[in-house]
């Protein structure tokens, strides 16, 4: 394991926070729940019903006794979280909609966070995206001062590590949403003691192209550079450029990032969700994420293709959010 975790353990081991796990069943979520209670990192808290949770670790030939276990079809304290819950959606819910929303385990696991109970949620082994960050989007909201969410990954080989994002929340950015991911995507690359340095990515090196798409991320830097003035933010690169210190000597000789750029913010989704799981499965670099920027309380989202390692990572990440 990489120094990166090992210091991000002894914090979180301190604080022994709760964290939400929504799928309990699931294989990957419930053998890095074991291994995060037996190693006293943290209190990890699965939901399901305890027959199958139990039924299932068994199967793995795995001890799920230490485990707390709540089944939201049992749950003591529903009433007061549908109450909760309609009160936070401001009048979109009825009382009876919650009711049913919050058997959903993301809805109820997300409400478990909101009120306290637990620090932080890790889920989306077996959600999508979008079943996994909608209750967090809709309950937990964003930060005051930032207006949308966004997904980055730390990709880490050996001792390298950089910031991608976004790669899973917003599908279409507009130039405020690029900027907005690229201040933020800084403040968390900081969090992983990474000295921002943030290319804003494009097909076009300053001006090398020139069109709708490339305009925006001109756009977006400017904004991103107003917005953040001590942080290095550059624009727009291609990958190359932004990246190969002999091919920005030739395309942007003047960038103060000189091929050293390590925040990444990709032009749309496509290009974000795409570009890191390439370096990801062809490039032999860890994918840890994605990690949700700009939460009042952490929430994160797991690949469908992820391990238990993966699994046991983004747990750690998110419960050190919470020590924020
Ligand atoms: C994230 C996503 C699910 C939100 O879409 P949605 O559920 O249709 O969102 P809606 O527009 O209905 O908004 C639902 C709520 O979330 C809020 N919201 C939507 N996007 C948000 C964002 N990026 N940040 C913060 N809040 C957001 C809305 O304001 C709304 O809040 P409200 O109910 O309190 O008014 C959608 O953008 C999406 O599918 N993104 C791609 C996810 C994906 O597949 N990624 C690839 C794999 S990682
Ligand atoms: C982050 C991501 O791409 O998630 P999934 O693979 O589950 O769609």
């Amino acid at each position: 394991m990489s120094d990166m975790f090992t210091d991000i353990k002894e914090q979180v081991r301190s604080a022994n926070p709760t964290l939400v796990f929504p799928e309990g069943t699931d294989e990957r979520i419930l053998e890095a729940a074991v291994r995060l209670k037996a190693e006293g990192v943290m209190n990890p808290l699965l939901i399901g019903s305890e027959e199958d949770v139990l039924a299932k670790a068994k199967s793995l030939d795995v001890d799920a006794s230490g485990l707390t276990i709540l089944d939201p079809e049992t749950y003591e304290g529903m009433d007061a979280l549908i109450d909760a819950f309609v009160e936070r959606r401001k009048g979109k819910n009825t009382r009876e909609q919650a009711a049913d929303i919050l058997k959903q385990p993301n809805y109820f696991g997300t409400m478990l966070v909101y009120t306290g109970e637990a620090t932080g949620l890790v889920s989306g082994a077996a959600h999508s995206t979008g079943d996994t960050v909608r209750p967090a989007l809709q309950i937990i909201k964003t930060k005051e001062g930032v207006k949308k969410t966004s997904g980055v990954f730390v990709m880490v080989k050996n001792d390298e590590r950089y910031i991608f994002g976004d790669c899973a929340i917003n599908i279409a950015p507009d130039a405020d949403d690029l900027a907005e991911t690229a201040v933020e995507a800084a403040k968390t690359a900081e969090v992983f003691g990474i000295d921002p340095k943030v290319a804003m990515l494009s097909f076009s090196t300053k001006g090398s192209a020139k069109s709708e798409e490339t305009e925006r991320v001109v756009e977006a830097t400017k904004k991103a550079q107003e917005k953040a003035p001590d942080v290095t933010v550059d624009g727009e690169f291609q990958f190359d450029a932004a990246f190969v210190a002999s091919v920005a000597e030739k395309k942007a000789p003047d960038s103060p990032l000189k091929g050293q750029a390590n925040t990444f913010i990709f032009p749309s989704l496509e290009a974000g969700n795409i570009g890191y799981k390439i370096a990801q499965r062809m490039g032999g670099y860890e994918a840890i994420g994605p990690i949700l920027q700009g939460l009042n309380k952490p929430v994160n989202d797991l690949s469908r293709g992820c391990n238990q390692e993966d699994v046991y990572k983004l747990a750690l990440i998110t419960a050190m959010q919470g020590l924020q």
